[in-house]
This record gives C-alpha cells, sequence and structure tokens, in this order.
C-alpha cells in the first residue's frame, strides 16, 4: 500500500475517533466544588448591624444553611448567604475561564414570595482588587429560582453580568467591566435582592464548573485544517512524482535515443564492413552485385559500354615465401592504394579473392580499356613497394557483349591466364 494511501486511512480512522469521542462527551471536564475541598461559611446581615440569623451544617457533602431575614434595622438590604472560599486569600483564586458552565443542585425553600437566589462568583484581579476588602472583588451575578428537588441546573457563564453598582462604585475601567472567571476566591449564594424577611433554607447539593477539553469549532477547525494539509500534501507528492517520472522519461528517451544513434552508427559501420574486404578496404563482390545488374542491363539497352580488368599479381607466393604473409598482407594494401589513385571515381575497384582484382570501367571500351590497363600495369611495375623489390601483374581484358556478366569476367580470367602464359607483366584482351 501507497505511504499516502496509509496516512489517509490514518486520518479518516483519527477523524472517527475524535468524532465518536467528542459525540459521547468524553470531551468534556468538570470542577467539583464541595464541602470537603473548601470552606462553607454563612453570612447574613448582622455583621452589618441587621437583625437578621442563619446558621450552617455540613452533611454527607451537603451544605445546609437556615436564616431567618429580618427587616427591622436601620440595614436597608437584609439577607443570608452562603459564602465558599475557594482560597486562603482575596489574591489567588482558582482559573474558571476554560469552563462555560456552572451546574448548579440547590434545593430553596423560603417563606418569602420571591424564589429566586442570588448566584456570585468573585473574580480577583491586581486591577480592581484590594487584599482587606472583599467588596472589592468583581460580582459576576445571575439570580434564578432553583426550585426544589429539580435537580441540577446547568447555567452558561456567558449569562452572568458584572453587577453596575459595582462597577459604578470602584470607578471600573471598560476595558475590566465584563464578566471574568480567570481568579476566582469565592462563591456566593445568597437570598434575592428583593427579599425583606421571611424563612429560608438553602440545601447545595453540588456545585459543578462544566467545560471541554476542545471546543466544538477549535476541533473542528483542527480536523478541516488537517484534511486540507492532507489534500495539499497528496497534490505536491502527486506532482512530485509525476515530475520525477518525466524526469525519469526524458532519461529514457534520452539513453534510447542514443541507443538508436550508436545503432545506426553500428548498422552504418556493419553494412560497410559487409561491402568491404576487412584486409585492404577494398570492395568485396558483394557490394557490387546489385550495381553490376544494373550495368549489364544499361549495355544490353545499347546505352553504354562497360569493360573489366582482371587483375593478378606475378609470383605472389613467391612474396609470401621469402618475406612473409604479414608483408604479402601489406603489399596486398598498397597494391589497392595505387590502383585506387590510378582509376576514376566511377570505377570499382574489387577483391575477386587471394591476391586477384577486377577493375569495372563504366562508359569504357575494350580499346580504352585495354590502353587504360596498360597504363595500370606500368604503374604497378614502376611503383616502389614496401619489400623493396620490384613487382608486377597481369591484366586480362574484356568489353562486355551480348552475355551475362559472369561470362564477360570469365572471358576476361581467360585473357589473364594468357598474359600469364605468355610470360606475365602484360595486359591481354579477350576478343
Ligand atoms: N599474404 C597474403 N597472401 C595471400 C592472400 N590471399 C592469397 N594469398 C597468397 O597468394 C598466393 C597465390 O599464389 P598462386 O595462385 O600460386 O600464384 P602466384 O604465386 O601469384 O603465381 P602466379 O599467379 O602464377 O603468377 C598464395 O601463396 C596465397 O597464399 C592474402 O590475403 N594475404
Amino acid at each position: 500500500m501507497r505511504n499516502i494511501q496509509k496516512i489517509t486511512i490514518g486520518i479518516v480512522i483519527v477523524t472517527l475517533v475524535i468524532l465518536v469521542w467528542y459525540h459521547f462527551r468524553a470531551n468534556t471536564k468538570t470542577y467539583t466544588v464541595t464541602p470537603d475541598k473548601f470552606h462553607f461559611a454563612n453570612i447574613d446581615d448582622s455583621s452589618k448591624g441587621g437583625l437578621s440569623s442563619s446558621a450552617i451544617e455540613i452533611k454527607d457533602g451537603k451544605a445546609y444553611l437556615t436564616c431567618s431575614v429580618v427587616k427591622e434595622s436601620d440595614y436597608p438590604w437584609p439577607y443570608c448567604e452562603l459564602e465558599i472560599s475557594l482560597s486562603d486569600n482575596l489574591i489567588r483564586g482558582i482559573d474558571f475561564s476554560d469552563y462555560n458552565k456552572i451546574s448548579l443542585d440547590i434545593d430553596y425553600t423560603t417563606t418569602h414570595a420571591n424564589k429566586r437566589l442570588r448566584v456570585y462568583i468573585r473574580n480577583s484581579h491586581p486591577a480592581y482588587t484590594r487584599v482587606d476588602e472583599p467588596t472589592s472583588l468583581k460580582f459576576n451575578g445571575i439570580e434564578y429560582p432553583p426550585g426544589f428537588g429539580d435537580g441540577a441546573i446547568a447555567i452558561a457563564l456567558d449569562t452572568f453580568q458584572v453587577l453596575t453598582w459595582w462597577i459604578a462604585d470602584n470607578g471600573i475601567s471598560i476595558e475590566h467591566a465584563s464578566p471574568d472567571f480567570s481568579n476566582v476566591p469565592i462563591i456566593e449564594i445568597a437570598t434575592a435582592s428583593g427579599v425583606t424577611e421571611g424563612e429560608f433554607e438553602i440545601v447545595v447539593n453540588s456545585i459543578e464548573f462544566q467545560g471541554v477539553w476542545i471546543e466544538e469549532s477549535t476541533m473542528l477547525k483542527g480536523l478541516l485544517y488537517t484534511w486540507l494539509l492532507l489534500i495539499i500534501g497528496f497534490i505536491l507528492y502527486e506532482q512530485a512524482k509525476l515530475h520525477r517520472r518525466l524526469k525519469q522519461s526524458h532519461k529514457r528517451a534520452a539513453r534510447l535515443f542514443k541507443l538508436n544513434q550508436n545503432l545506426n552508427e553500428k548498422n552504418i559501420e556493419f553494412s560497410e564492413l559487409a561491402n568491404r574486404d576487412p584486409l585492404t578496404g577494398a570492395l568485396n563482390r558483394n557490394a557490387v552485385q546489385d550495381w553490376l545488374k544494373k550495368m549489364a542491363q544499361q549495355v544490353r539497352w545499347g546505352n553504354q559500354n562497360f569493360s573489366a580488368l582482371f587483375i593478378d599479381i606475378d609470383h605472389f607466393k613467391n612474396v609470401n615465401d621469402k618475406y612473409g604473409h604479414q608483408v604479402g598482407d601489406d603489399i596486398l594494401r598498397e597494391f589497392v592504394l595505387v590502383i585506387s589513385t590510378h582509376i576514376r571515381s566511377n570505377d570499382f575497384l574489387v577483391r575477386w579473392g587471394g591476391e586477384e582484382f577486377i577493375v569495372f570501367f563504366p562508359e569504357t571500351n575494350g580499346q580504352q580499356a585495354m590502353s587504360r590497363a596498360e597504363t595500370l600495369r606500368a604503374t604497378i611495375a614502376a611503383h616502389h613497394w614496401c619489400h623493396n623489390k620490384p613487382l608486377t601483374c597481369s591484366i586480362g581484358v574484356a568489353q562486355m557483349g551480348e552475355e551475362r556478366i559472369t561470362e564477360m569476367i570469365a572471358r576476361a580470367d581467360e585473357a589473364l591466364y594468357k598474359a600469364k602464359g605468355r610470360g606475365r607483366n602484360q595486359v591481354v584482351c579477350s576478343q
């Protein structure tokens, strides 16, 4: 399996796991505020000159606050409340900014018509908190009717509001006028603001802050970016692969091109070799076969004269015997060179076998051929050879008549035979 497929399958599985995990709320985080962990205390207006009274009892992890609110005093806002200290000072509290709800399970009974409770989550900040002044803690507040036996009610923290009198009295800047839960040393649960008198019982069954480890939007963004990265990665990977393949195929094409060139060169070389005698470089029989057929046709149609010279080196065996085969080879090569330089460009010199050569003369009749044969014979006889000894040759001449090429060659051969018989180093023309 390709790597990209493995990565895709991996990310699909991770995506599904995250979605399932999110769906079943495994993402939820909680922070419980209980009397076991924190100090729960009762407060009432008696400390401020009021006549109200209250008592608190902690039992089975629950807090029971009973309270009699009495108005007949100079204190204008009688109340009682449950104060939960999350810290031993007003400066350092708990950071709940990562939570988005507070779940309150409170049973509330009262003789008063107002069945609501005030909940304050007090926040501390150096900008407005004074160490010895509890009212300087920010009032993030809400009022709600908890009911009795209704179970937990989750209240979104963003529904809390900062009390306007606290903002005004403390000269709070706009920057700090909005709810803040980043440093909470105190939570307060108090009777409603309009309460004047009556009997109250507040039972705090549980207080729990709720949040999520990862916000849904963050999670979705994360998944989206991961998929985008994967797609971009995939496109880049495919492009790189395509580029690589293209480069490889260019290289292959260049290699093939070179190979073809070499093959062509070799073909030319081989066909040359096939047409040439490897020792002397003179043409061989094969090289002139087609050309000879054409010439024979031309002669038959009366278009031209065509003659052949059958040339044989005299006593060549003696040369071999006396100077060695190697020198014999050198003389053969030299012989071809001398003849080649004394014939026309449209004449053909062919090594017919051993030390026998044929020169084909197109556009040449028997008389002209005799004359040129004589010149060649004289040139050979006058040449200064590599073994420093004179060398001669005998030549049989034939002009092509109404016959086949082989017949003309046979006649030239016969003439050569006659030349040899007459003492060599001479030219004899076939009649
Ligand atoms: N060095 C060399 N010798 C060759 C080659 N081909 C043929 N010969 C020799 O050519 C000689 C031909 O000898 P013969 O046919 O007896 O004739 P000759 O000695 O030339 O005498 P005449 O033709 O009668 O004048 C032989 O000794 C061959 O070995 C070759 O490629 N290289």
